[in-house]
């Protein structure tokens, strides 16, 4: 039987659940495909399908965002949940860099806690420009506590630049509403309208050309390769060109779908799988990029203005100095690199400073692209290219 094609009858968002660990993310997430299922306007993926992500495990390949799909009236959304360990925060640079609007999840119960923080202060580094609170697990939380809880995320996301006083905070139970519970279903539905009308569409680079980020690959026996990621901007069709930076190489789309689904043109913005014909088994990897020829030129040295995590996000416990060898995640990439401080300086965890990068490998660079730094597998900084400097 053909696959039903997707249609774009709505305008499309990407957004995504941050947050404290076990402040119930994942649940908000599987009560919100559950109430909209129940109106008919999305499907339901229950709490170990978002968490667990099965077929990709089986393909043994590394998944730490997972996309669900659903539709309010006006809208179209796909909607990343990060797992909430300590790892989470470089997937909000990798991941969330392309959210449109972000659902800050805080427990009624527990209140504002360091990785709320540190969600905030990222969403703000890499450039989400738009937050929604979801104040969660309001079933068990004590009414006058959670107008407590209600002040402190206001005051955090202003001190971070956020308009905090006015954004819309919405007390939800995401297992109530889990559960059918119609007084929490009707909260989730107000969420939801709050992310309508908070979150604008966003203004696509779809004059652009073509850019995405491969986040994952996989090759399909007898058909060839298969990229997938967010576009970044422009749009792409079956027939187009493409090039594959990192790769070096040239083909040709011959495949186009989104969640299952063929389309007649992926769009800024769009989850994308594209079939890439003649392309090698293991050419392509996550990390590189996939781009209209000619449209972008790989670097190796940027200036950027960084901000060290101090001890208490998770960030380093010593200084760093000229010639510190940390690892970069570049869009999906995750790339070594040397710093230089500014006369020959130091830098304290906690600082904000500027240097200049030299990376061990070229990626496609430019002004405003955010990145994470990490040192033996924790986040010790994040950042944004402030200027692209010649090799
Ligand atoms: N009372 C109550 N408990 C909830 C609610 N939502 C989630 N929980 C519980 O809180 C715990 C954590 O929920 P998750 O959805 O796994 O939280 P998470 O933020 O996704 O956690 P990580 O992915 O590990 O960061 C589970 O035991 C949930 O059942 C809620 O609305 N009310
Ligand atoms: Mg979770």
């Amino acid at each position: 039987m053909p696959k039903q094609a997707y249609t774009r009858t709505k305008p499309h968002l990407n957004i995504g659940t941050m947050g404290h660990v076990d402040h119930g993310k994942t649940t908000l997430t599987a009560a919100i495909t559950k109430v909209l299922s129940d109106l008919g306007t999305g499907t339901f993926v229950p709490f170990d399908r978002i968490d667990r992500a099965p077929e990709e495990a089986a393909r043994g390949i590394t998944i730490t965002v997972s996309h669900v799909e659903y539709e309010t009236a006006t809208r179209h959304y796909a909607h990343v949940d990060m797992p909430g360990h300590a790892d989470y925060v470089k997937n909000m640079i990798t991941g969330a860099a392309q959210l449109d609007g972000a659902i800050l999840v805080v427990s009624a119960v527990d209140g504002v806690m360091p990785q709320t923080a540190e969600h905030v202060l990222l969403a703000r580094q890499v450039g989400v420009r738009h937050i929604v609170v979801a104040l969660n697990k309001a079933d068990a939380g004590d009414p006058e506590l959670t107008d407590l809880v209600e002040l402190e995320v206001r005051e955090l996301l202003t001190a971070q630049g956020y308009p905090g006083d006015e954004l819309p905070v919405v007390r939800v139970s995401g297992l109530g509403a889990l559960g059918g519970e119609p007084r929490w279903v009707d909260a989730v539905l107000e969420l939801l309208a709050a992310v309508d009308r908070h979150v604008p569409v966003p203004e696509r680079y779809l004059d652009a050309p073509f850019l995405l980020p491969v986040e994952n690959t996989l090759t399909i026996t007898g058909r060839g390769t298969v990229v997938t990621g967010a576009v970044e901007r422009g749009t792409v069709h079956v027939g187009d060109r493409v090039a594959v930076l990192g790769a070096e190489l040239e083909t040709v789309v011959t495949g186009l779908e989104t969640f299952g689904k063929p389309m007649a043109e992926g769009q800024a913005g769009d989850n994308v799988a594209l079939l890439l014909r003649g392309v090698p088994r293991d050419a392509v990897r996550r990390g590189q990029v996939v781009a209209a020829p000619g449209s972008v030129t790989p670097g190796r040295r940027f200036a950027a203005e960084v901000y060290l995590l101090p001890a208490a996000e998770g960030g380093r416990r010593t200084p760093v100095a000229t010639g510190y060898r940390p690892q970069f995640y570049l869009r999906t990439a995750d790339v070594v690199g040397d710093i230089v401080l500014p006369d020959g300086g130091v830098a304290l965890p906690g600082d904000r400073v500027g240097m200049t990068v030299t990376l061990g490998q070229a990626v496609p660079l430019e002004a405003g692209l955010g990145f994470a730094i990490r040192e033996g597998g924790r986040t010790v900084g994040a950042g944004t290219v402030t200027e692209v400097l010649p090799d």
